[in-house]
């Protein structure tokens, strides 16, 4: 049985990729475990009533009823853990996360929890989900078949600037810059979880992507200008939703990256991020300010030190 998570609404892209990976025999995924996505602009709860749709679809799709619904809100740090909770309860392993989830350039608010939300959702969010599901990860993966973490940044990265004085944006707020920073935090993320994993020998790997300019609603708050652009040309030089879940699922289940990790790939192959992402204290420090934030143990000062 494998188990593959993917938080985002993008998922029926995702799963029926995933799905034709199972057809080509690069991994045999017979249970689809669901996370369903709360979107902030439909406060009144439409999502919820629509899971029943998509869980059909893929259901259909897959020719598998063993199809679930789980709700989490990645703005969250409540949500999150009751999820996290919820998915424990069920006593199942967890082959495959795709931390794919995000909001752009929204204007300044904040989550629940009191972060600058491109902050909070998009990254803060995602590195609480990952760690809290890490014991679950580790006790699924197995030499020769490891685990997967596939984190989604972006190109915007190589723009962001890690204010770890003003990490909240509060100073001066660019929504821009806040996006920026939050996919620029999820690179050194991925490059610090997966030095983690190899130091504790944990049969668990940590790759990231960008999925490229891909033509899906993350546009919906940049200016009209460029929306209406999208809208009338968007079929010519944007990615199909298809085509851009495609590196996320080559990270997921490629035998390439068999025991892999802190990779950056796009367009199905490794590349050089942003220069910045690869200095080590940077990492090691936005892993301890993130642990206090979200309230979790850094474990990494013990295995980095011992
Ligand atoms: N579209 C692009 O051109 C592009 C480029 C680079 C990177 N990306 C990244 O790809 C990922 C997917 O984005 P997309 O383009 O499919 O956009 P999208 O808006 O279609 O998908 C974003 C997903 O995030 C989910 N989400 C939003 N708020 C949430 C919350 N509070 N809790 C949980 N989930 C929440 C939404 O429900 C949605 O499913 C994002 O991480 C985005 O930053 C997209």
């Amino acid at each position: 049985m494998h188990v593959i998570l993917v938080m985002s609404l993008t998922y029926e892209t995702l799963f029926a990729f995933l799905l034709n990976s199972t057809t080509t025999g690069a991994i045999s995924l017979p249970v689809f475990t669901e996370s369903w996505i709360r979107k902030w602009e439909i406060p009144t709860g439409n999502n919820d009533s629509s899971a029943p749709d998509v869980v059909r679809k893929i259901q259909e799709e897959t020719l598998n009823d063993k199809v679930e619904f789980l709700y989490c809100d990645l703005a969250s740090l409540r949500s999150i853990r009751q999820f996290v909770q919820k998915f424990k309860k069920k006593k199942i392993p967890l082959h495959v996360l795709v931390n794919n989830a995000g909001v752009m350039m929204v204007p300044e608010r904040t989550t629940e929890d009191g972060f600058e939300e491109h902050f909070g959702l998009n990254y803060l969010g995602h590195f609480l989900l990952t760690n809290l599901l890490l014991d679950t990860l580790k006790e699924s993966g197995a030499p020769g078949r490891c685990a997967r973490v596939v984190t989604v940044s972006s190109a915007t990265h190589y723009i962001g600037e890690l204010d770890m004085d003003d990490l909240q944006g509060s100073r001066c707020y660019s929504p821009h810059a806040a996006y920026a920073q939050s996919k620029l935090a999820l690179v050194l993320f991925t490059y610090h979880l997966q030095r983690l994993l190899a130091a504790q020998g944990s049969p668990v790997t940590a790759n990231v992507v960008d999925p490229g300019v891909v033509n899906t609603n993350l546009y919906r708050h940049v200016f009209w200008g460029t929306r209406l652009i999208k809208k009338l040309f968007g079929w010519w030089f944007f990615k199909t939703p298809d085509e851009g879940a495609w590196t996320s699922v080559y990270a997921a289940v490629t035998p390439d990256l068999e025991g892999l990790g802190g990779r950056y790939l796009y367009n199905e192959k490794e590349t050089k991020s942003l220069a910045v992402t690869y200095d080590l204290d940077l990492q090691t420090e936005l892993w301890a300010r993130s642990c206090q934030m979200t309230g979790i143990t850094d474990v990494s000062q013990d295995t980095f030190s011992g």
